[in-house]
């Protein structure tokens, strides 16, 4: 089993849901990421995301392409940033998911990069510019350094299409529950609670969803129709802000045991 068959079958035995925060890696200074993870671990994560800043971000919403900037202003590198992951995964225990668009991964070299982050000790990548039809440029180097390609699919993916994507994976799918950008929302889309049950029923991995998730509320509500949630902006302005205490307590809600499966 990987790092990521562990933890969702150890949550499932419990009648738990997934919380998956996203930090920008080198936001505040890089020296502070292992630290970031640590504290987030503790906090209950399941896993953790750590973003790598890029000048051209596709999906980013505002929070965290500003987070990006700053990130970039302080000097962080992806080789940097896979340095600070391979001392974290001595304190670190849960699994650890590096998200950067395709083309810091082609500066790197993809042999380099997938051998390097083999040995810092990251689970998986998720590369939001990378589609279905072109992935095999890194997915045998991935498959045999044992990293999953966590895959992303929306509210306007075809069913048939979430079953393939589905099922390429040993991680999770990743579901984009808005038709737009990252960044905190007040409303979904009436359709969301629909559309997370069917992908649930043509899954074969955990079912996680993120984008515009930043309250307990919200998420109460999204867990009843999958496996957990990802939330990125609110966490990102929680550290910036040095908010701690409001985060264990958000991250809290996925504590408790949960009533529907
Ligand atoms: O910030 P939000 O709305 O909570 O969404 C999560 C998101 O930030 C994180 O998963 C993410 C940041 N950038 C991305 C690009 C593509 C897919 C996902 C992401």
């Amino acid at each position: 089993m990987n790092r990521f068959e562990k933890s969702f079958s150890a949550l499932k035995q419990n009648n738990k849901k997934a919380f998956i925060p996203y930090i920008m890696a080198g936001d505040g200074g890089l020296e502070n990421l292992v630290e970031r993870l640590t504290a987030l671990e503790k906090f209950g994560a399941t896993a953790i995301e750590v973003g790598v800043p890029f000048s051209d971000p596709v999906a980013d919403g505002p929070t965290i392409q500003a987070a990006g900037l700053r990130a970039l202003e302080n000097g962080t590198t992806l080789r940097g940033i896979v340095k600070e992951i391979e001392k974290a995964r001595r304190v670190v225990s849960i699994p650890i998911i590096l998200m950067t668009y395709l083309n810091p991964i082609y500066s790197y070299g993809i042999p380099e990069f997938v051998r390097d982050i083999q040995i810092a000790g990251v689970d998986g990548c998720i590369i939001p510019d990378l589609p279905m039809e072109e992935e095999e440029i890194i997915t045998p180097a991935l498959e045999s350094a044992e990293v999953e390609l966590i895959r992303l699919v929306t509210l306007t993916t075809p069913l048939e299409r979430i079953k393939t994507i589905s099922s390429k994976g040993r991680g999770f799918l990743y579901t984009v529950t808005v038709k737009g950008i990252t960044g905190v929302r007040n409303e979904y889309d009436s359709e969301l609670s629909q559309f997370l049950t069917s992908v649930k029923e043509v899954s074969a991995i955990p079912v996680m969803a993120g984008f515009g998730i930043s309250n307990k509320e919200q998420i109460e509500d999204i867990t009843k129709y999958c496996d957990g949630v990802i939330v990125g902006s609110k966490i990102v302005d929680l550290f910036e802000q040095g908010r701690l205490s409001e985060m264990e307590d958000l991250m809290s809600v996925v504590k408790q045991e949960s009533k529907v499966l």
